[in-house]
This record gives structure tokens, sequence and C-alpha cells, in this order.
């Protein structure tokens, strides 16, 4: 089948097939493994003639093409495909068809991905100067000079949702300052005041604002390709939420913490941020004698992971465990004897995820014959409003999907979250040697985040060990005076642990992802009273992995690794060598379309 056909299909799959487009082509599932072309080729034209319908289908009616082409038009079959099955695959050239070829045809620089003696490919070419008038025509009412302006107004279009947000982009002091930035990268943009200057500005998306919360943060404009930019193909600035800076910048760490983990790691935005924390640390000429250590259970976002830390230039301090559990990780391993602080970021329901649509929209042409609707959008379309009023289909952080049809599995599955949530902090706590975790989550569900905290402290192991929530007072300058904070009602009607807390809300113009975080402190005496409170309070004396092997068995997730330090100590830590390749990032039309669902996260 042809990348037409391949893309179409995937375009009008019913909604009972799930997922939004990146998770149908890139996902764990791999739904598309007997795809013909390559998966990036398909997103980037699925998403690029979405983004260009409402345009492409006006030209597309207006030239009258799906009237003159209702023939089908035959040419030889391949000779592994059946004649009888090439008749019905192939050649009839419906709406959908139409504008991708059409959008090929009109926009692509290499013109349509079909042999000259195609005949879907004739069938649009020999309207060529019709469409063409009619793309004038449409560019025209549009009040726009050129195809490039329309390119713009078609992008700013497309956003929806994600025009009301600033690009978050990260410099990465692994690889340059943000001096440097300023001065190469962003040397024709315009500073502005607030974030809110940046999204409500002018749209020749060249606004820039300096972020007051973050260090080494920028807002730009929503339309800016930064994709195609060079420090963006050589990892020295990055996608990322400004919200989602927060764990690592609120995790802060000092050379005197020690060595430092992130437990849940890919595809890797604050393990490479807290490694340029801890490298920004170390004087000039000197050694840096801190350790990063990520862990990555899936195998297949590890592989991003991989990447991403060789990219961002993080691979010298991070000691990588591709396809490891953290759960199975034995706190009590010499090799992690000097660990102070962790970072825990978990996978959620990724309720805060900003624009994380099931499939964009498509603007089909009229089929002749059919009744004319305004704005008809896609086939499924139909189907949809139907079967979404029913159920909701979750897409989590991980790009895992999973259909709700109602109130109460909603609940039951916002109670397993919070369940593997709770175990992997638990676990974090029980490092012997740390004094700092950070936990967050992108989700706006309480369950998952002040919940949690509130679970976590009331543990044994927390209560034995000394954990204790940060307080704002003691938190880092900018999330100090970060104002948007935890829930009381979520937090129990308890005001410090919710001034601790810090949340963040997609809608409330402040141009970041719905987010959660918290930290969590002791001190080294902690233990010694801990203990004793612990007995008074009638705690019976067993190890805090004991604790969360309890917990596991309940929440019936994996298992802990009580093995000899020595088994831990040889785990498959993978020091990566330098191959990144940076065309991964984003096709050569400048699309993220890689794997990685949370570069842009
Ligand atoms: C929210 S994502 C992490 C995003 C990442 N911190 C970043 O900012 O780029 C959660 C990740 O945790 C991984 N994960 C879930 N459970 C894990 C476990 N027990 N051990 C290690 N990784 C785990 C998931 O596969 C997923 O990649």
């Amino acid at each position: 089948m042809s990348l037409y056909h391949e893309t179409a299909d995937i375009l009008s799959a019913p909604p009972s097939t799930g997922g939004n487009l990146k998770t149908r082509l890139f996902g764990n599932g791999q739904k598309n493994k007997k795809l013909k072309s390559p998966p990036q080729q398909i997103y980037a034209l699925a998403l690029e003639t979405c983004k260009w319908s409402p345009v492409l289908k006006e030209v597309i009616d207006s030239s009258e093409l799906l009237r003159h082409e209702r023939k089908v038009h035959i040419h030889p079959p391949p000779f592994h495909v059946s004649k009888y099955k090439w008749l019905i695959i192939c050649l009839q050239l419906t709406p959908l068809l139409a504008l991708l070829l059409v959008h090929d045809f009109l926009l692509s620089r290499k013109g349509i991905a079909l042999p000259a003696s195609h005949g879907l490919r004739a069938a649009i070419e020999r309207h060529k100067a019709r469409l063409t008038a009619e793309l004038t025509r449409a560019r025209l009412r549009r009040k726009v000079a050129s195809i490039g302006a329309l390119r713009q107004l078609i992008t700013i279009e497309s956003l929806g949702e994600a025009g009301q947000y600033p690009r978050w982009v990260r410099v990465s002091t692994l690889k340059t300052t943000l001096q440097d930035q300023l001065e190469t990268t962003f040397k024709n943009f315009t500073r502005v005041a607030s974030v809110k200057d940046v999204i409500t500005g002018s749209t020749a998306g060249n606004l820039l604002h300096v972020d007051e919360h973050v260090p080494n943060l920028l807002a730009l404009s929503p339309t800016f390709e930064i994709t195609k930019t060079p420090a963006y193909v050589s990892g020295a600035i990055i996608l990322q939420d400004k919200a989602s800076c927060f764990p690592a910048y609120l995790l802060d760490p000092q050379p005197e913490d020690g060595d430092v983990i992130d437990s849940c790691s890919a595809p890797g935005n604050k393990t490479t941020h807290v490694a340029a924390i801890v490298k920004s640390r170390v004087a000039k000429g000197e050694e840096c004698k801190q350790k990063v250590y990520a862990f990555e259970k899936d195998q297949h976002r590890s592989k991003t992971l991989d990447k991403m830390v060789n990219l961002a230039g993080a691979q010298e301090i991070t000691r990588m465990s591709l396809g490891r559990d953290f759960l199975k990780v034995d706190p009590n391993a010499p090799i992690y004897a000097n660990v102070g602080a962790l970072l825990l970021d978990p996978s959620c329901s990724g309720s805060g995820i900003v624009g994380r649509d099931a499939m964009p929209t498509i603007h089909l042409p009229e089929q002749p014959g059919t009744t004319t609707t305004k704005n008809r959008k896609r086939k499924r379309g139909n189907d949809t409003a139907e079967e979404e009023g029913r159920q909701q289909i979750l897409v989590d952080d991980d790009g895992q999907e999973l259909v709700v049809s109602s109130e109460k599995e909603m609940r039951a599955r916002l109670e397993a979250l919070s369940s593997f949530q709770l175990t992997l902090l638990l676990h974090a706590f029980t490092f012997p040697a740390a004094r700092k975790v950070t936990y967050s989550t992108c989700s706006i569900h309480a369950e998952e985040n002040e919940q949690v905290v509130l679970k976590a402290l009331q543990s044994e192991v927390a209560v034995k060990r000394g954990w204790r929530i940060m307080k704002r007072e003691k938190q880092v300058q900018g999330m100090r005076e970060w104002p948007v904070r935890g829930s009381v009602e979520a937090s129990d009607g308890d005001e410090e642990i919710a001034e601790a807390c810090i949340r963040s809300y997609k809608d409330d113009g402040r141009g970041v992802m719905g987010f959660f975080v918290a930290g969590f402190v002791r001190d080294a005496e902690a233990e010694v009273d801990g203990e004793i409170r612990a007995l008074k309070n009638g705690y019976q004396e067993k190890s805090a992995s004991k604790e969360i092997k309890d917990q596991e068995s309940l929440n019936g997730i994996g298992h802990l690794d009580n093995g000899s330090g020595a088994r831990t100590a040889g785990l498959e830590v993978v020091q990566s060598g330098n191959d990144s390749d940076s065309s991964d990032i984003s096709d050569e039309d400048g699309f993220e379309v890689d794997e990685w669902g949370g570069f842009a996260d």
C-alpha cells in the first residue's frame, strides 16, 4: 500500500482502535508493525494535512476535483497483490486520499510520492491549473501575501489549545549558557516582560521572556519553529514545559548531597536537568565526583533516555540502568551508599498535559452526491461524538491508553495509580543516605498528588526515618516564590502541607501544564529519634524494605530485590557512548516525530 493509503487508514481508523496519532504510530503496542512506509513520514503527512485541511478542503471543493475524478483509475497491480484486492484497496479517489495527495502536490517540496504513471497521481496532476488557482484564492480570502505567510497563519490556527502556551525552552548548561543562547539562537527575538506578553503578543514568532522562577528557562512565541535551530539539534536547548523543570530545581542537589537518583527517567528531561544542576556546582577545572543514577523500566523508552542523555551532554556523570525497575533496586547496595537526593517522577494519569487530543481534527472535502453539511469533520467523527459520550480515552504520560466508561472506573484507575506511586515513593525513602526526595506528577488529581504525600508522611518508613515535608520557606527561591500551591482540601485541611506542595494548572493563564511537586527532607540524626517514635507509636519492629514488600504484594506490582549488594552493584549500568543521532528528534520538516512523547513535556 502507498504512503497515502497507509496514512488514510491511520486517520480514518475508528476510535475503538484507540490512541492519538503518536501512540498509534510510535506506541509500545507497535500496532503498525506491518506498515511499509516509515511511521515518521506517515506522522508528518497526517499532521500537516490535518493542519492544512481547512484550506485544502476549500481548494478541493471549489475545484470540483472529486466530481471530475469519480471514476476508478486502473493501472497494473504490484506483483504481490491480487488484481481483485488491488482494485478494491487502491484506486478510488476518496475525500481523505484527495486531501493527502493535494497536500503533497501543492505544499510538499517533493510533490506526490508516487510514480508519475500512478493513476492517483495523474488524477491530481491533471487539475494542476484549477488547484493552484484555488489555492491562490484561498490565500487571498485570508488576506495574506504569500504562501509563507499563509503557512504561519495556518500554524497559529492549528495550534488550538497549545496556541495559548509559550514554547518553553530550557537552556542546557551542560552545553551552553543562557547568555550565549540569547546572543546567538535568540538574537533576533524581542524580550518582553511576562509570559502573558509572549502568548498575547505579535504572532511574528519572535518574542521571548526569561523566566523569573526557574533559572535558564525561556518562554518563546508558540509559533517559533525551534526544531530547526542548530542549538536544538545539538541538544544545547531542550523543549521542556516550565512545570516539568520544577522537580530538579526543587531538589537542588548540592555537592554535599552526594549522588542523585532519578528513579523514573525516560524520556530524560529531568535527568538531564538534574545532571546540569549537579555539574554547574563543580568549580571550574575540578572533576565532578557526584553521579546521577537514572533508572527506566520500559525498554522502548530506555532507548529515548539513552539518546537524550547523550545528546544533552549528560553522559559523563549519568549512569543509566536501562530497562531496570527502580523497585527492584536494593537501597542498601554499596553503590548507592552515597545517594543523598532522589527525584521521583512516576507514571501518572497525565491529566495535566496540554494538547493531549485523541486525534487531530481533519476537515474533509465533500463527496459528490452526498448532502452538504457545514464543518463536516473526518469520517470517524460521527461515531466519535456518540462513543465519546459514553467513554473517555485516557492516555497516560507513558502513552498507555485506557478506555474509561464510568466514574467508578476512573476512581479505580486513580486508586491503582496512586498506590503504585506511593510504593515507589516509600522505596525512595529507604535509601540510607537520602536526605531529600522530590515527588512529582503531571496529574491534576488529588489522589495522585496531595493524597500520596499525606500517606507517605504517615507511613512507617517516613516516621522511622524522620522524613518530613519540605516547607515552603525552606524551598529554593523560585519555588518558594511560585504562587500556586497545593489544595488545603486535598491535604485533608493541613494548611502547612498544602503550602509546601507546588501545583500548576493548565488553564490559569500562566502558560504551563498541570503539574504537582512536593519535596521531602530529613536530618541525619532523625533516624534514631524516629525509631523511638515509631516504637512508641506501636509499630512492629520490621525493616523498611519489608514494608515495601508488603505494599507490593498488596498492589500486585513487581518485587523488591532484597538480594545482596553485590548483585545490585552488578546491574546493567550502561555508560553510553556518544552515538546519538539528532535526526531522530525531528524529521526534515521539523516535526517532533520521534518516540519520545515527553520531549516537549
Ligand atoms: C512520567 S514518566 C518520566 C518522565 C521523566 N521524568 C522526564 O521528565 O523526562 C514516567 C517513567 O517512569 C517509568 N517507570 C514506571 N515505573 C517504573 C519503575 N518501577 N522503575 C523505573 N521506571 C519506571 C515509565 O516507564 C516512564 O518512562
